[in-house]
């Protein structure tokens, strides 16, 4: 994705065309989630054509934008928003694309931002992207096809020397690493108490619950006498949605004489809504604290009774994973990456248990709870990729990795196969 405003930008040469610096940049278009996406650069020099940007370029009128902010709250928010507007307004027949722009395999370097091909009978692309760039908040690039069958980038602008500049769009090769795994590091999954905690504190005034979730880590922390003291077991329950973790969790508490707890915690179920609406950025930074509140119990009940955790850091990593890589399985951090390492300063449960289902139980255990047959349906077909995605990430999470469980059984063989797991594991 094409973008005014790069890594350094304020740095760059003024006098140099704002195109001039994603010269050194790779696009990549993603047409659908299944397929490789497509990959570009820009040239002042024509380059070879192949087939991919043929399609891609070959047809309609085309343009790439973005949203065009300082600060990493915000700019999260206006990508957000600016994807509501053009799904909200573009026309039928008119295509839109996540794209995004990055050096490749530079951690960090990853820009975010859309790409429209037009083969609406009016056209409209035009006039949406014009009236949001007019709001002052988004940048905007069009593709051209010369003659001779060159394709060429440009800015749409009001200023003459940008206007006239334009680049040659080239074929570029695949990078080692998916793109979209370049900023998951204290984007998506926060590796520290603290580096979750600034982003919450950026959002304060755009999110004034924000300042509630923080008095509330503050407060569990000061409570929190931090070390665990391991005198009883702490084991988590890990699994998608309607595996059967509310009902183990509840028949452990019973069997075991244990504490539940659930990250998020309860404390801050009032908050959830509110931020599940927010973009990843602030989203995921939302759970990794819920995560610290959750330690923070864990570490004081666990004084006294074996703990019982229904969800904790796996979920939370590997929804995030799950989400910020897109495409296939294959496209998430191979295993061993740091991505799936343990948070240093968070605390480690004793055992971690993953329930594991089939695709089609899991659909008649959601359909017994009372799903209607539409989101039934575009669970399994849209969210077919996603899930697999979370249960292999769930799987590549290290230091504690968890144990996979056959959740299939009835809940009774279940109960008796995990309590047989806690006894060999733990020592109750
Ligand atoms: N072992 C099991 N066999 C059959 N049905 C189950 C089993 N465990 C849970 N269920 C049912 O599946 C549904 C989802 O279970 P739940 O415990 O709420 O899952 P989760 O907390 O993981 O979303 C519920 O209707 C529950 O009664
Ligand atoms: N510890 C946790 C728990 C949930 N999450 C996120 C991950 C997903 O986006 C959702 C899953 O929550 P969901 O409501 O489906 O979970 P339940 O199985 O209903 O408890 O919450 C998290 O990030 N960290």
């Amino acid at each position: 994705m094409l973008h005014c405003k790069p890594i350094g930008y304020r740095m760059a040469n003024r006098s140099m065309s704002r195109l001039a610096q994603w010269c050194s940049r790779v696009f990549m278009v993603e047409i659908n989630q299944k397929t490789e996406p497509i990959y570009f650069a820009l040239s002042s020099k024509p380059g070879a054509r192949n087939s991919e940007l043929e399609a891609l370029l070959g047809s309609g009128k085309l343009f790439s934008v973005c949203a065009l902010c300082d600060g990493r709250v915000q700019s999260a928010r206006s990508h957000a928003h600016l994807k509501t507007a053009l799904t909200e307004k573009l026309a039928p027949g008119c295509d839109l694309f996540d794209t995004a722009s990055f050096l490749p395999d530079v951690n960090n370097s990853l820009i975010r931002g859309f790409f429209l091909r037009d083969n609406s009978a009016l056209s409209s692309a035009e006039r949406v992207v014009t009236q949001l760039q007019q709001k002052g908040s988004v940048c905007v690039f069009r593709y051209t096809r010369e003659e001779n069958g060159d394709y060429l980038c440009s800015a749409v602008t009001h200023e003459p020397a940008e206007r006239e500049r334009s680049y040659y769009v080239t074929p570029a090769p695949a990078p080692q690493h998916h793109p979209s795994t370049l900023n998951i590091t204290n984007s998506d999954v926060f590796y520290q108490l603290a580096e979750a905690y600034k982003v919450l504190q950026e959002c304060s005034d755009i999110i004034p619950e924000s300042k509630a979730v923080l008095e509330l880590v503050e407060e569990q922390q000061l409570e929190s006498n931090s070390s665990h003291d391991k005198r009883f077991p702490v084991i988590v329950i890990e699994g998608l949605d309607a595996t059967g973790k509310t009902t183990l969790t509840c028949s452990l508490q019973k069997a075991l004489g244990a504490v539940l707890l659930k990250s998020p915690p309860e404390c801050l179920a009032q908050f959830r809504q509110r931020f599940d609406a927010e973009p990843p950025l602030i989203r995921r930074a939302f759970y990794a604290l819920g995560n610290y509140i959750t330690a923070a119990q864990i570490a004081r009940e666990s004084s006294h009774a074996p703990v019982i955790v229904d969800r904790y850091w796996h979920s939370t990593a590997a929804y995030a994973i799950a989400t910020a890589v897109s495409g296939r399985e294959e496209n998430l951090p191979a295993v061993g990456s740091e991505i799936y390492e343990w948070p240093s300063d968070l605390l480690r449960p004793s055992l971690v248990l993953l329930l594991s289902v089939s695709p089609e139980e899991r659909l008649r255990r959601l359909t017994h709870r009372g799903l209607d047959k539409t989101e039934e349906e575009s669970q399994l077909e849209i969210n077919h990729l996603f899930r697999r995605k979370v249960d292999e990430a769930y799987k590549r999470i290290q230091n504690p990795a968890c144990m996979v469980v056959d959740a299939s059984p009835s809940p009774d063989h279940v109960l008796q196969q995990v309590l047989c797991l806690i006894r060999n594991k733990c020592n109750l």
